[in-house]
């Protein structure tokens, strides 16, 4: 491929009616990367994953991934997408978990075609990776939001991407499974070597476990690796967003480091 730049945002901006929800950013994503993107609520970080899953389009500007044009990219088994509102079946949804893994299938296989002994082994592979083979046969629904959540990220990986984006993929997920989440998502990126891009609130969570932070608030305040973050105090922050980061930290402390 000759480019080891999985996301490239050139100068992208996006409005909706007359207002800029997107304001010039440029932003991108290399092979092996974690990136968590943070911001306040209405900060345009969803709008952002939409226009880089070609969902809406610029106004101005270009995106590129896996070094092609968004308009001519058509390799989407590539990019693992797990949505906010991905945990919301209720308890009498009648799919079993192997099920819900399978439709991630669909991509590679075309959606009219049988699915076969060989889809299903790797579907269970997707499963085991994410510690829930054990559950294949359980109603979605019965699981709690974090087993649901991990079950999404199977049917996301099912299609081997190479990049996975996730938007606040830990809403739902009870504190104490919270760290385990981050586990795997680490496993995936060490073990599997698949990129990530990361949405979430919880900056102080996220600077500890990805490897490159971006900070927005319409536009990019602030790109760069995890451990140059964590250098900044709150004076410099709040500097950074215009923006008061207490709404941001989820009582996380932000001292200079150390380390
Ligand atoms: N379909 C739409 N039509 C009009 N405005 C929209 C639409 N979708 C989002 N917006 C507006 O765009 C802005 C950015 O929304 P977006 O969801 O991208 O922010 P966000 O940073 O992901 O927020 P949150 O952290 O609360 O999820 C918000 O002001 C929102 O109201």
């Amino acid at each position: 491929m000759g480019n080891d730049k999985i996301i490239e945002v050139d100068h992208v901006s996006f409005k909706y009616d007359a207002e800029w929800i997107v304001q010039d950013v440029d932003l991108s994503i290399e092979k092996g990367q974690f990136l968590g993107l943070v911001g306040p609520n209405g900060s345009g970080k969803s709008t952002l994953i939409k226009l880089m899953l070609g969902l809406v389009k610029p106004d101005q500007g270009n995106i590129r991934l896996f070094g092609r044009e968004l308009r001519y990219f058509d390799q989407w088994q590539e990019v693992g997408f797990v949505s906010q509102k991905a945990n919301s079946f209720n308890s009498g949804f009648p799919a079993t978990v192997l099920e819900v893994v399978k439709t991630g299938l669909v991509s590679r296989i075309g959606a009219f075609r049988f699915f076969n002994r060989k889809h299903k082994e790797k579907a269970l592979e997707a499963l085991r990776i994410v510690e829930m083979d054990d559950y294949a046969d359980s109603s979605i629904g019965e699981l709690s939001g974090g087993q649901q959540q991990r079950v999404f990220i199977a049917r996301a990986l099912v299609s081997d991407p190479a990049l996975l984006i996730l938007d606040e993929p830990t809403v739902g997920v009870d504190a104490k499974h919270v760290a385990d989440f981050y586990d795997l998502l680490a496993r995936l990126n060490r073990e599997q070597g698949i990129s990530l891009l990361m949405v979430t609130h919880d900056i102080g969570t996220i600077t500890e476990h990805a490897t490159h932070v971006a900070c927005m608030n319409k536009s990019v305040h602030f790109h760069g690796a995890s451990e140059e973050y964590k250098g900044f105090d709150e004076g410099n922050l709040n500097q950074l967003y215009g923006h008061s980061v207490q709404q941001l930290t989820h009582n996380h402390e932000h001292g200079v480091n150390h380390s």
